[in-house]
């Protein structure tokens, strides 16, 4: 390693995308590799709503590796962070930096320390994987600080290391985790199905029903049903594979009935065994949720319209196959209006258009709305406001990024600290 100065710093940004699940990861294989039970596939939302953005920073002046999440230090010394860690400074390469007169070689990387700062753009550890955006981003700017120079399948089967579902999150669009053979791992990674350009119309809302941290992660959920779930081991190896192929040929053909077909009844059949699990797990039937889905079926959109699915915590993903979602966000609002204390700019975030599109330019217009003619007057998801804290409106995204623009370096170039 040389350097004109002995203090130099050398950073990367970078921003990866969350995602979420249309054919669920519900059971590990193995719990130290995180290898799943079953494939799984995903769809990348838009990361200018939903995304993890990192900075990455090396100095021969760090003395021990650290990491600041959301302003706040965290502790690296978890199995997934060093795990990560490890694996990726394994693939390091050389890198020169001419004008900082900077030159680490690839076997200097053992023994350089790093300073980690993270920031999610939307609730961390509340159901809307957090967990996915945050590692793949962290293995991803990594991988650009350190001259990995390794395809995203590799770095997929890295970032599963920290999270299973963060395998998907290093590609846009539509992505499938192969939950692979081998012991060791090596083919258990995500690919892409299509990109984002192949099915741009869908529009995805998020329901965020709370905001607030998970009393039970995915991790202990999960593990709960592989030791006690009968129906589990139905699952992983008599319906995912077929319903696999099924997704695979709906994204394929822009085959939204089927889509959503598959999205629900695999939404179904994660809860199914979550119910089958000895430990109950208590999040699952909370009314809203309950309330979202029947909505959905009361409006007879699962055939036309529009797909749900909800992950571990408690928030809904609604999908519809295109702006006529303007309809749906209208629906959406009847069913669950906001609080008299709350507008529609904040009720609403994300691409707001889709709803500006729809007549919706404030409150007086969503009071103003006739109810979905299949609602009689009493229907069950009416009046229930504060139940939906907002809504998130966004749609399919890219993959990870290097953000190369310096202001929104998360540390601070001259200190290595956060900003
Ligand atoms: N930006 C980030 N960078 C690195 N790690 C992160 C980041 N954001 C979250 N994490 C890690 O993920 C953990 C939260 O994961 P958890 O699975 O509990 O929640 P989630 O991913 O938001 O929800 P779910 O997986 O159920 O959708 C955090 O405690 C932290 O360890
Ligand atoms: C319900 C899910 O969102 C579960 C995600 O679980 P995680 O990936 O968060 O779990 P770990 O691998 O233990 O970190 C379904 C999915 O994303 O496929």
């Amino acid at each position: 390693m040389t350097a004109k100065t002995k203090s130099w710093i050398l950073m990367a940004t970078g921003r990866s995308p969350t995602n979420i699940a249309v054919i669920k990861y519900w059971g590990k294989r193995d719990e130290a590799l995180i290898l799943p039970v079953n494939d799984s596939i995903s769809v990348t939302l838009d990361p200018d709503h939903l995304s993890a953005t990192t900075t990455v920073a090396v100095s021969p002046t760090f003395d021990c590796d650290r990491m600041w999440l959301n302003g706040k230090e965290i502790s690296l010394s978890g199995d997934r962070f060093q795990n990560c860690l490890r694996e990726i400074r394994k693939l390091a390469g050389d890198v020169e930096d001419e004008k900082k007169g900077i030159r680490i070689r690839k076997e200097d990387w053992q023994n350089l320390h790093v300073h980690i700062a993270s920031y999610n753009n939307f609730p961390t550890a509340a159901g809307l994987a957090s967990s996915a955006a945050g590692f793949a981003c962290l293995v991803f700017t990594l991988a650009k600080l350190m001259n990995v120079n390794e395809d995203h399948g590799k770095l997929s089967s890295i970032a599963r290391q920290g999270s299973g579902s963060a395998c998907r999150s290093l590609y846009g669009g539509f992505v499938k985790w192969t939950m692979g053979n081998d012991a060791s791992g090596s083919d258990s990674i995500a690919v892409q199905l299509a990109p984002e350009s192949h099915w741009s119309d869908l529009v995805i809302i998020i329901a965020v029903v709370s905001s607030k941290q998970k009393e039970t992660s995915s991790t202990t959920g999960m593990r709960d049903t592989v030791e006690t779930s009968p129906l589990l081991q139905h699952r992983a190896q008599c319906v995912v594979p077929a319903r696999v192929l099924l997704m695979e040929e709906a994204i394929r053909n822009h085959d939204f009935a089927s889509f959503a077909r598959m999205t629900c009844v695999d939404n179904n059949q994660f809860r199914a065994v979550c119910l089958d699990t000895t430990w109950t797990w208590q999040l699952i039937f909370l009314n809203t949720t309950r309330q979202i889905a029947e909505a959905c079926f009361l409006m007879k959109w699962i055939i036309f319209e529009v797909a749900y699915t909800f992950d571990a915590g408690l928030n809904a993903a609604l999908i519809s196959p295109n702006r006529k979602v303007a309809g749906l966000a209208s629906k959406a609002a009847i069913c669950f209006p906001p609080s008299p204390e709350n507008d529609l700019a904040s009720y609403v975030t994300g691409d707001k258009s889709i709803i500006y599109e729809a007549g919706l330019q404030s409150m007086k217009y969503v009071e103003a709305l006739p109810p979905p003619p299949e609602y009689k007057d009493e229907s069950p998801c009416q009046k229930s406001t504060r139940d939906v804290s907002y809504f998130i409106c966004t749609k399919l995204g890219t993959g990870p990024k290097v953000l190369t623009e310096e202001s929104l370096a998360l540390i601070n170039p001259t200190t290595g600290l956060p900003m």
